[in-house]
């Protein structure tokens, strides 16, 4: 559907008659979907060329099912290619659903059972059901434009953007569920800081995915969620409080820079270092891959200190520079290389104790991994979802492309991918929800390990397989495979960022070891 039902009854009905007239260089008229285009103008401007539009079967004709195979129904939702609608043709209907602002996608699969009408979940209360519906109508209103625009553009999100994420109290909500949450008003009012479970934290993740911008994801406040809980766990009164709120208003950004070109799973191999000097410390080094870098007015920085690892939150002066890095996902990001040349900061900006850093920076591990999960899951169920459109009206061989057994065999083996890393991360999320931090650390570290690992696992796998379904769409930036085009080139981050896959596997398998019990024998 090109336009929506009230705009199509307004549109001036023309015969299909008529509209075959319209079939020559400068005089083109198409029907795609009911609705007649005048291309006449247009055509030497179309990005697909004049030619192919000249066809015997295109002029004057009904271009419907030509259209879908070569275009994202987005195309014709556009403001400029809207401008070329005529009419409508005389006694037809639409027959192609619009994307509407909050729906639920009713593609098999498109959806994790839990949103899907014919089935239960025992995790999902009316709190979650009404939040996910609100989070979902946010996320395409105010976000989703700007993410597609910036991730091509490589700029940050819009000013527009952090603050209607301040304004409903976003930022405060993906640090998830806590004392930080209580009495806050969430969504202008509609949730209670105080029914904030990891439920709700899930659904935002995921919500936050189906912008499919991978870059500019990182981009708008990701830093913020690693980055700002060392400051409220472990900061001093009463820079913390002053910190916490001012980045939940949006007025300020902050990164989490532990990372550096000599160490990174290595964190006891960071090379930056703090040295006394007065009532406070002197910060020297570099850090590299720090999402959001770029954006940042504060960091939070893993330094070597004489006795060991030392946090410190570190405000931007001249002594601080940052330098975008080029990655494979889009600048949006505002991933820095960073420099701290002789940079002071007082005692009361030490995030925990002493050489007690290595601490801080694991406190936050399972909460991020866990998060990345959430995103990577659905991110793969985007992907699944593309895949099952584009099988299923990609004709070859003059059959639909689903026909292809191997390609059904490519989708099942997807398919079950996306609903078992689903399944898993529901049920550490419903551990999480009862847990306290403490039992979560010993119980979960290893559990959220290989969720990650198996999660991102299975998004390569998925990337691989859907390129291959798409062909050399899945290698196009624009057009209609441009969203399996940026998983396959983005997956990856997910994969290494929060640790890479062997890394975790490895640390799970020890963890179970440490539980391993003395008495057991075959
Ligand atoms: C309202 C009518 C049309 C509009 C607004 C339109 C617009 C566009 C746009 C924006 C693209 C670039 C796609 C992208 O990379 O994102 C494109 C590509 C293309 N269009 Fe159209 N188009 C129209 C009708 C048609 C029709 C009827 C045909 C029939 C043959 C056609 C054939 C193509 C082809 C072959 C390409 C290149 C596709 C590719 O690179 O995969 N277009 N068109």
């Amino acid at each position: 559907m090109s336009v929506q039902p009230e705009q199509f009854h307004q549109l001036k009905e023309i015969t299909a008659e008529e509209v075959a007239t319209h079939n020559k260089q400068g005089d083109i008229w198409i029907i795609i979907d009911a609705v007649v285009y005048d291309l006449s103008k247009f055509a030497n401007l179309h990005p697909g060329g004049l030619g192919v539009l000249l066809d015997g079967d295109v002029a004057g004709k009904d271009a419907t099912t030509v259209f879908f195979s070569l275009h994202r129904q987005e195309v014709l939702l556009k403001p400029q290619y809207q401008r070329l609608i005529v009419g409508r043709v005389a006694g037809s209907t639409q027959s192609v659903s619009p994307p509407a602002i909050g729906a639920i996608s009713t593609v098999p699969y498109g959806e994790p059972t839990w949103l899907t009408p014919q089935f239960k979940s025992p995790y999902y209360n009316d709190s979650h059901r009404k939040f996910q519906k609100v989070v979902r109508k946010f996320v395409e209103e105010e976000i989703k434009a700007d993410a597609q625009a910036c991730e091509e553009s490589g700029k940050r999100a819009s000013k527009e953007v952090l603050a209607a994420m301040a304004r409903v109290n976003l930022n405060a909500m993906r640090l998830g569920p806590g004392k930080h949450l209580h009495g806050r008003s969430l969504f202008d009012g509609a949730f209670k800081g105080e029914e904030f479970d990891y439920f709700h934290e899930l659904i935002i993740t995921q919500e936050l995915a189906r912008t499919g911008a991978r870059g500019y994801a990182d981009g708008l406040n990701a830093g913020m969620v690693i980055g700002l809980p060392p400051v409220l766990n472990f900061g001093q009164e009463p820079l913390r409080s002053k910190v916490v709120e001012q980045v939940f208003k949006g007025e300020k950004v902050i990164s989490l820079a532990i990372s550096e070109a000599f160490a990174g799973s290595d964190v006891a191999g960071l090379r930056t270092t703090a040295t006394k000097q007065g009532d406070g410390w002197v910060i020297n080094g570099t850090k590299k891959w720090i999402s959001g870098g770029v954006h940042s007015d504060y960091f939070t920085v893993g330094c070597r200190t004489e006795g060991g690892l030392t946090v410190f939150l570190v405000p931007r002066t001249e002594n601080v520079t940052t330098k975008q890095i080029k990655t494979s996902y889009s600048t949006a990001a505002g991933t820095a290389y960073i420099t701290f040349d002789n940079v002071y900061v007082p005692n009361e900006n030490m995030l925990g104790p002493e050489n007690g850093g290595l601490l801080v920076i694991l406190s936050n591990f399972n909460h991020e991994r866990w998060v990345m999960c959430c995103g990577s899951a659905r991110s793969s169920r985007i992907i699944v979802e593309e895949c099952l459109k584009w099988a299923s009206q990609r004709r070859v061989f003059g059959k639909p492309l689903i026909s292809q057994p191997v390609i059904r065999a490519k989708l099942a083996s997807m398919i079950a991918k996306v609903e078992a890393t689903q399944a898993w991360l529901e049920a550490v999320t419903f551990q999480m929800c009862n847990m306290n931090y403490k039992q979560q650390s010993k119980n979960l570290a290893g559990q959220i390990a290989f969720l990650k690992m198996q999660s991102t696992r299975f998004a390569g796998e998925i990337a691989d397989d859907a390129v291959n379904i798409f062909g050399g769409r899945g290698l196009t930036k624009t057009g209609m495979g441009r969203l399996v085009e940026q998983f396959q080139r983005t997956q990856k981050f997910d994969a290494i960022l929060g640790g890479a896959e062997e890394v975790l596997g490895d640390l799970g398998v020890r963890q179970a070891m440490r539980q391993m019990p003395k008495d057991v024998r075959l």
